[in-house]
């Protein structure tokens, strides 16, 4: 079991001559979190709770993802910012027999995931084999302890998560897979919540959502088609893409240099979310209030509509960012 107390502190890099320096992996004092690192700098900070990436950053310690001063680290609320698990449904489903007694955005980002180990690139086969990877797995299902008690009341199905965080030297990966263990099929929606870090939310541009249908969820929910090239940040925004072609990638852009492209695996959706003024001003855990400058959420999901999982099946989908410089 990895979670103890008195765990072995990982070798020196230096202690292991001939082999070159390998990822290190290393968990908080308080077995919250752990954190891996690339031996040539860049590093991934995954929270237990909610299997929640709170850091990722490049070589030069610069952070890359948006974490509110204000988030709750200690399981009491789901986090405001870094990288959110969204499962069994996004938003709230009132209308939705099987997930319509779920809190918004369901349970998986308010439980206690297991931390299921690593892989590096000395064990990965392959093409990995040769550039510094690291993957952390980690899981959750229905026996957990950690599972919050508002899933087993309010979603009674036997299930499995499992979700894999991959750190590369100009790359971050996320994948999950759903399984249902259970004998009838249930339905869910899965979405990986990317609070961006940008400088500047007005000189933001993001491509790869031309001729693409969305929901203005800030417009009584009407379906909308994105006429322009760019898609610009001037006020609150809170869409639910489609983009034409599952496969191509959304850049994030900031005065015409990009900064990160996010491409989807299995994930038909993007929603593009900014609180903007006042809506960050009604969040308790947004802090600082001006923060909205600083993030934009590219967030890619399975949400318009249900993946139905039968009995025995999975579901899986994966988000890689890409640093673009
Ligand atoms: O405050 P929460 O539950 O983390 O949700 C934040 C936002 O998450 C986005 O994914 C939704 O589209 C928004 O409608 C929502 O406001």
């Amino acid at each position: 079991m990895v979670e103890r107390a008195n765990k072995p502190k990982p070798p020196a890099l230096s202690a292991t001559p001939g082999l070159p320096p390998q990822p290190t992996v290393v968990f908080s004092e308080d077995n919250s979190r752990v954190t891996a690192e690339l031996p040539t700098g860049e590093s991934v900070t995954v929270l237990l709770y909610g299997a929640t990436v709170i850091s990722w950053k490049d070589a030069a310690g610069d952070e890359k993802l948006w974490l509110s001063e204000a988030a709750k680290l200690d399981g009491s609320k789901a986090v405001r910012g870094g990288i959110p698990i969204v499962f069994p449904v996004f938003g709230t489903a009132p209308t939705h027999p099987q997930t319509k007694s779920l809190p918004q955005h369901g349970f998986a980002r308010t439980s206690r995931w297991e931390f299921l180990g690593k892989s590096t690139s000395e064990s990965m086969a392959g093409p990995a084999a040769n550039e510094p990877t690291v993957k952390l797995d980690f899981g959750l299902s229905s026996a957990a302890p950690g599972l919050d008690p508002l899933a087993t009341t309010n979603w009674p199905f036997r299930f499995n998560l499992i979700y894999s965080v991959t750190l590369k030297r100009d790359s971050l990966t996320t994948s999950i897979v759903a399984t249902n263990d259970d004998a009838q099929p249930f339905d869910c929606q899965v979405l990986l919540h990317t609070y961006l870090r940008v400088k500047d939310i007005t000189t933001v541009e993001i491509t790869g959502l031309a001729d693409a249908t969305y929901i203005d969820k800030v417009d009584n929910a009407t379906t909308k088609t994105s006429t322009t090239p760019t898609t610009t940040i001037t006020s609150e925004t809170d869409r639910v893409y489609t983009p034409a072609s599952p496969s191509s990638p959304v850049t994030v852009s900031t005065s015409g240099t990009p900064l990160y492209h996010v491409t989807r695996d299995n994930l038909a959706n993007v929603v593009i979310w900014n609180p903007w003024t006042a809506k960050a001003a009604a969040m308790a855990d947004f802090e600082p209030k001006e923060g909205f400058r600083n993030m934009l959420c590219v967030e890619p999901g399975a949400v318009a509509g249900w993946q139905s999982v039968e009995a025995g099946d999975a579901f899986e989908g994966a988000q890689t960012i890409a640093l673009a410089n």
